[in-house]
């Protein structure tokens, strides 16, 4: 446990709590063609940009821990920097590292899982996100396995694609499968046999959180463990005939198994050994309960198989899930929820399911308890399922209506809330939800504004990256991209623009400056908040962006 933090003499709290307001998804766009945030009417955002200090925060690349500058932002990466209040080398980062200095394959379970395969004759199998999009998974590395397999003696794997179109082009499958099979063709000598045997659309199978729709989960299991399911001969002709079939994008393309003469190629089955290779937590901690856990109540296994398991990470830190992974996870310590429970901060966490783990577990850097049961609250307002463009208001009303009720009550210190109607409608690529989203977020901050000021609280805006400030294609030179049709392509992924900062603080007593700090990345939330509760930052924090009179 931490110590408490100290109290800043020269800095009197406010009558009323800090509110922490993470607006998912809204950054500001690069290009005018297809941001929907600037082209929303968004009259109190306006009015709070105009009025009050504010100021723009990098939240993508290596300001959040990522590989490089060219690695969009996303949520996980982005509540850890803003939940921690500093910088980690993150997942993708780290597996990249493991995989170039040979520690990955080094590693026990490694070497467990490979040795597992080859003395039960058995195969192993890869199950992830088969893209480059470096927010849950990377191509590269299971490249990179499936070629150590093959040297370390594997004569059977098995790949069980779940198809991106959402962190990389809507409709980009084919430009993963095709170089893929000849990958795989390179390998398959020697009496090596190593095969695509499953896949699907990752919002249509094995990719949910949150427990927002363990259907997904079970459709996962039938597809990738049982091989039931629509059969085709390959991949490639999978995805061009359901595609034809449905005109889904790859995120929500149905499931489909590979098979010869009637059998699918790669089920799975007692002695095999399984690699979940998304190092990412949120999205993969569902299907690792079911190979896991004996007492499974979310659906009917109908057969489970004893294999070893593993994760290309360790998900969850609190409850250790997976049992056995492949590198070591960022070790993030000394979180801001963690101060502040140990400060006696009263705390409420609160957003709808698709987003309520990013303001709880991934803010306390990957681990889902409290600090403190007496001290915290986390609310989770159910969330719609169903298509987010038929419901682009989702639940901030609803999330609105709670967090009126605490300032009224004046029930805590800390409020941190998660609007996630900039991404998950941002991630449809439907431009008018989009703006409908954000005028439905605006609303609810009119509501907020007016109860920040009764209470007499502080306000920050703020959000983890951008999404639907770039919801169209643009070419490198800043052309925008069309589709067959001539229209704009539309763009599902995150964006790498910098997000909003601002500071609305009715009852302010001069103690800061109202200039704020530029140049600051997200994680400097973390130092901003505990200066505006009235503490001393930790000194390793990144700096806040209000500098507080001492
Ligand atoms: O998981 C997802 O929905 C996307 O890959 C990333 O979105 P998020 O980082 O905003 O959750
Ligand atoms: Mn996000
Ligand atoms: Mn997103």
């Amino acid at each position: 446990m931490v110590d408490a933090l100290k109290k800043n003499p020269s800095f009197k709290p406010r009558k009323g709590p800090v509110f922490l307001l993470i607006l998912d998804g809204v950054g500001f766009g690069k290009y005018e063609d297809g941001d929907a945030f600037r082209q929303a009417r968004t009259p109190n955002f306006d009015w709070l940009w105009n009025n009050c200090p504010h100021t723009t925060l990098k939240a993508h690349g290596t300001a959040v821990g990522l590989p490089s500058d060219a690695d969009m932002g996303n949520s996980e990466v982005g509540h850890n920097a803003i939940g921690c209040g500093r910088v980690f080398a993150q997942g993708a980062k780290l597996v990249e590292e493991a995989i170039r200095s040979g520690a990955m394959f080094e590693g026990a379970t490694w070497k467990k899982l490979v040795k597992n395969a080859v003395d039960n004759n058995g195969t192993l199998h890869f199950i992830g996100l088969f893209s480059d999009g470096n927010v849950h998974s990377h191509i590269d590395h299971l490249k990179a396995m499936l070629e150590q397999a093959k040297k370390e003696g594997v004569k059977r794997a098995r790949v069980h694609t779940l198809l991106d179109g959402r962190d990389v082009g809507e409709t980009s499958a084919l430009e993963y499968i095709d170089p893929f099979e000849d990958f795989l063709a390179s390998l398959n000598a020697d009496g090596v046999d190593y095969r695509i045997a499953s896949g699907g659309g990752r919002m249509f199978i094995t990719m949910d959180r949150y427990g927002a729709n363990w259907d997904m989960v079970k459709r996962g299991w039938e597809t990738h463990v049982l091989g039931e399911g629509r059969q085709f001969l390959s991949a490639h002709e999978a995805i061009e005939t359901l595609r034809k079939e449905t005109g889904a994008i790859d995120q929500d393309l149905p499931s489909f198994v590979i098979a010869e003469n009637g059998k699918p190629v790669g089920t799975i089955e007692d002695g095999d050994s399984v690699i979940f290779f998304n190092f990412r937590g949120d999205r993969a901690l569902e299907m690792t309960a079911a190979f896991e856990e004996d007492d499974f109540p979310y659906f009917e296994r109908k057969r489970r198989p004893k294999v070893e398991y593993a994760g290309m990470m360790e998900y969850d830190g609190d409850k250790h899930v997976p049992r056995q992974y492949l590198v070591s996870p960022p070790s993030i310590d000394r979180t801001v929820g963690e101060f502040l429970a140990a400060s006696g901060i009263t705390q409420l966490a609160i957003s709808e399911t698709q987003k309520f783990g990013h303001v709880t577990y991934f803010y306390n850097g990957n681990r889902t308890g409290k600090f403190n049961e007496e001290l915290e609250d986390y609310i989770e307002i159910p969330s719609d399922v169903v298509p987010f463009e038929w419901r682009p208001w989702m639940k901030c009303a609803e999330i609105t209506d709670v967090i009126l009720d605490a300032f009224a009550k004046n029930k805590y210190r800390y409020i941190r809330a998660n609007f996630a109607n900039g991404d998950m409608v941002g991630h449809t690529g439907v431009f008018e939800a989009v703006i409908c989203a954000m005028e439905a977020i605006d609303i609810q901050l009119g509501r907020i504004i007016k109860a920040v000021k009764e209470a007499g609280g502080i306000l920050i805006v703020t959000a983890d990256h951008g999404n639907s400030d770039d919801m169209y294609e643009h070419d490198k030179s800043g052309k925008l991209k069309t589709n067959e049709q001539g229209k704009p392509k539309a763009k599902t992924s995150h964006s790498l623009n910098p997000v909003p900062c601002i500071i609305y603080d009715p009852d302010y007593q001069g103690d800061y400056d109202t200039t704020l700090r530029e140049g600051l990345g997200i994680s400097s939330l973390g130092a901003t908040v505990m200066e505006l509760l009235g503490f001393i930052p930790p000194e390793d924090y990144d700096p806040s962006v209000v500098e507080v009179k001492k």
